[in-house]
Order: structure tokens, then C-alpha cells, then sequence
């Protein structure tokens, strides 16, 4: 452990911050325009930075809400731009600008930090686990045909990307969330509207207009325009709805742009049904399936007691969460909440391993089989299923 210094960033470092941190992803620094335009993606004070003397590691986050099973909204804070200078790495500067940052989380009363990890070996010393998934499909536009009885839906109205700026956040606050969706802060729009007006190729949205108004958007841009003739692919980015109308009235819309061949579909959830619109399931297929976020149970109290859990018999849960240790200890989850209790545990794990179990993307039976649960009581792994499964898979859908 070197003796470096760890403080939260002035808005007059960020700039510094975000060189030191592109360095770290092999980009170029950004040009004066770009940080105009990137500057308003840093909430003031959510940086920061590590100095021996001068700046050599850095971490951002910024404040949100996740949707937990049963539909409640706790703080969540959203962890980025994590990056250590080449020349400093491995003498424990990112362990101490992520343990000084869950620190700072827990002592203003965050419940979750969430992540993208770059790589996955990580993450989980610090007690992140993998808490959604996702996957990416493709439609062969010019073979996809809809079912006869997919909803018609209602009028899609096409955006340029000044009007998109203007009308998605009011849209997406509309729409109802998943487990494991989180509100988007003005600095994440304004992270989009970077990465939007960087890229080479337009972006697009859709907003999907139902019988009590926006009920559903999508964006995408079309890329291999340079290819030989024809083999264009349109790429959707995010894609929100709050009807199974909107769903289908927006991909009727996806399938019969012009002058495209594949349809790819990034990062979508696990259960999207898109076979289900399709006369022949085959003409989609699914290019990937991986990580999205990555969740941390900052508040173990306070998260267990915010979700709903399933109808099965009560089970005691010991935690062990050696970072924060005033999350350890015996829980009782019962379809009724979750509360602290005396009672012998019949499961014991750690908190990484907890997050993968809280929005219900990993079954605690096969976290067991895994090793990764200690089984007191084979009964509890069971009814563990039960209790932290959701009835549809939880998913983000937000990067950052
Ligand atoms: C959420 C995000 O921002 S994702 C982006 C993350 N950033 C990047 O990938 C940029 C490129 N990489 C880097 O900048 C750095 O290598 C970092 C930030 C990943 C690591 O910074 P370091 O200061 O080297 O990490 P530090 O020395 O504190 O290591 C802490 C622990 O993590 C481990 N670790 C560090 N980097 C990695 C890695 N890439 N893969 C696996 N383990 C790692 C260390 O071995 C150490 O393990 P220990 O708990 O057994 O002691």
C-alpha cells in the first residue's frame, strides 16, 4: 500500500480525470468540443481522484434509483470511468478509490452501486455481483415475417437526434421499469447525446404513440454503408416500452426500414419474446448472451427489506460482507419482507454472491451446486428459489 492521497474531484479537474481515464481505455483524450459536450456527463463532486503526487487513478458516479423486485425505488449510485495510470497499476490504487467510495456511499444512506465491468475477474473483492444479463439478437429483415395476430400498434413518429434530446427523458419516466431498470439522471442523457453526436453514422429514435400518449421509444443507426451493396445493418441502442403494442408497433417499424438486412437488436432482456412476433422463429437468432450490471448491496438492510420475494417457506440467510462489515449477520426472508433475526442460518454466503441472488438472475440452488452457497439445509436452497425469483428476468438497459 503506497501512501497516495484520495479526494473528490473540483469540477475543474474532471477534465484531467477524463484524459486519465480515456488513457486507461486506449482513447484519445477528447478535443475541446467533446468535453464541452462530455463536461455536463460529470455530476459535480461524484469524482475521485487518487494523487502520488499528481493525478494517477480516478472513479465517477453519479445518484439514481433502482427498480427492485416488487417495484419499490432505492438510491443507487452509478460507478464509472474507473482507471488506474499504466505505470501505477497493481499498488492498490483502485482498491482504495472503490473502498473510499463505498464508504462515502454508505454513510449518505445509498442502497446499491452498480456497474459495467470491464472484466470480469474484477469486481467481486468489492463485493459486486453479476445482477443482470442480456442478450443480443438479430431479425433477417428480409426474410421476417409478423404472426397475423401481432398488434397493429400506433403511430411511430421518427426523431432526428436535436428532437430525440428534447423528448426521450420525458418518455422514459413514463414508462413502467423491470427489476434491475434504474432512472436516468440528466448527466446519463447527456452521455448519450455525447456518444451520439461523436459517432460517424446518425442516430435515429422512434417514439411510439399509444391511446394515452408515448408509451414507448427506440433508437438505432445504420452502419455498413461502405460495404459492398446491400448489406446494410441497423443497430438498435436502446429500446423501451410500456405496452406489448408499443413492442410490436416499434419493431413493425424496425422491419420495414429501407434499404437494411439485419436487424440487431444490442443488449436486450433475456425474455424479450421477438420469436414470439415472428412467423418463422429461425429468421431471429441470438448473436450473445452477457453480463450487464453489476450490482453491490451497500445498505444489506435496507435492500433486503425494500424487494417482495415469492410464496415459499421462510429461510435465515447469514451474510458476510468483510468490506462493510455492518452487513453481516442473520436475515429471515419470508414472502411477507426480510428482517435481521437470532435464528440459525441454513444458508450462508457472501454479499457478491447475495447480489447475484437479489434480482432473482441466479437461483440460489445453483449458486449452491456451485459452491458458492454454504448449505445448512438442503430444503432452504429451494425454497431460496422461490423466494428471490421474479416473473420477468430482471435487466438494466441502461449503459453508462
Ligand atoms: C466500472 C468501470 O469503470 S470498468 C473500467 C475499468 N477500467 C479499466 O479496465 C481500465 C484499464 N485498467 C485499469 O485502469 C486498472 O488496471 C484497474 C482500474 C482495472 C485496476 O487498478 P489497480 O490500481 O491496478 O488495481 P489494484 O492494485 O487496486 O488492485 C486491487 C485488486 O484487484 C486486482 N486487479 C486489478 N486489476 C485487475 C484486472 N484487470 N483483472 C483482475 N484483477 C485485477 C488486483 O490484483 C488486486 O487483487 P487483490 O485483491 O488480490 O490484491
Amino acid at each position: 500500500m503506497s501512501d497516495f492521497e484520495i479526494r473528490t474531484l473540483t469540477d475543474a479537474e474532471h477534465r484531467a480525470a477524463s484524459d486519465l481515464f480515456r488513457e486507461t481505455v486506449h482513447f484519445r483524450p477528447a478535443d475541446d468540443a467533446e468535453w464541452e459536450r462530455a463536461a455536463r456527463a460529470y455530476q459535480p463532486g461524484g469524482t475521485l481522484g487518487a494523487f502520488d503526487p499528481e493525478l494517477v487513478g480516478t472513479a465517477r458516479s453519479f445518484d439514481a434509483e433502482l427498480t427492485v423486485p416488487g417495484g419499490a425505488r432505492l438510491p443507487m449510485a452509478g460507478v464509472t470511468s474507473v482507471g488506474v495510470r499504466a505505470d501505477r497499476t497493481r499498488r492498490g490504487v483502485m482498491r482504495a478509490l472503490l473502498t473510499g467510495q463505498l464508504e462515502g456511499f454508505a454513510e449518505r444512506g445509498v442502497v446499491f452501486a452498480n456497474l459495467l465491468a470491464s472484466e470480469a475477474s474484477i469486481y467481486g473483492r468489492f463485493g459486486y455481483g453479476l445482477a443482470t444479463r442480456s442478450r443480443t439478437y438479430s431479425v433477417d429483415r428480409h426474410r421476417a415475417r409478423l404472426r397475423p395476430e401481432v398488434p397493429v400498434g400506433g403511430e411511430v413518429e421518427l426523431l432526428d437526434l436535436d428532437r430525440a434530446v428534447e423528448v426521450l427523458p420525458a418518455v422514459y419516466e413514463r414508462l413502467p421499469h423491470r427489476p434491475g431498470m434504474m432512472t436516468r439522471p440528466e448527466v446519463l442523457w447527456r452521455f448519450y447525446e455525447n456518444q451520439a453526436r461523436r459517432h460517424e453514422q446518425p442516430t435515429k429514435a422512434l417514439v411510439h404513440h399509444g391511446p394515452d400518449g408515448p408509451d414507448g421509444f427506440a433508437t438505432y443507426r445504420v452502419e455498413g454503408l461502405h460495404a459492398h451493396p446491400w448489406t446494410k445493418q441497423l443497430e438498435v441502442g436502446h429500446l423501451f416500452t410500456g405496452s406489448a403494442a408499443a413492442f410490436a408497433g416499434l419493431w413493425r417499424f424496425l422491419l420495414g426500414v429501407d434499404l437494411v438486412d439485419r436487424v440487431v437488436a444490442e443488449e436486450r432482456p433475456l425474455d424479450e419474446p421477438i420469436e414470439l412476433l415472428l412467423a418463422d422463429h429461425r429468421r431471429s437468432s441470438v448473436d450473445r448472451i452477457a453480463d450487464e450490471h453489476w450490482i453491490r448491496l451497500v445498505d444489506v438492510p435496507r435492500a433486503l427489506a425494500g424487494r417482495e420475494y415469492g410464496h415459499a417457506a421462510p429461510v435465515v440467510l447469514e451474510v458476510v460482507d468483510p468490506l462493510l462489515p455492518g452487513n453481516g449477520g442473520a436475515y429471515r426472508i419470508t414472502p411477507e419482507g426480510a428482517e435481521r433475526t437470532d435464528e440459525p442460518a441454513a444458508l450462508r454466503l457472501d454479499v457478491t454472491t447475495l447480489a447475484m441472488v437479489y434480482l432473482g438472475t441466479w437461483r440460489p440452488s445453483a449458486l449452491a451446486d456451485a459452491g458458492r452457497i454454504e448449505v445448512r439445509d438442503p430444503a432452504a436452497a429451494v425454497a431460496a428459489d422461490v423466494l428471490f425469483g421474479t416473473r420477468v428476468a430482471s435487466w438494466s438497459g441502461t449503459y453508462f
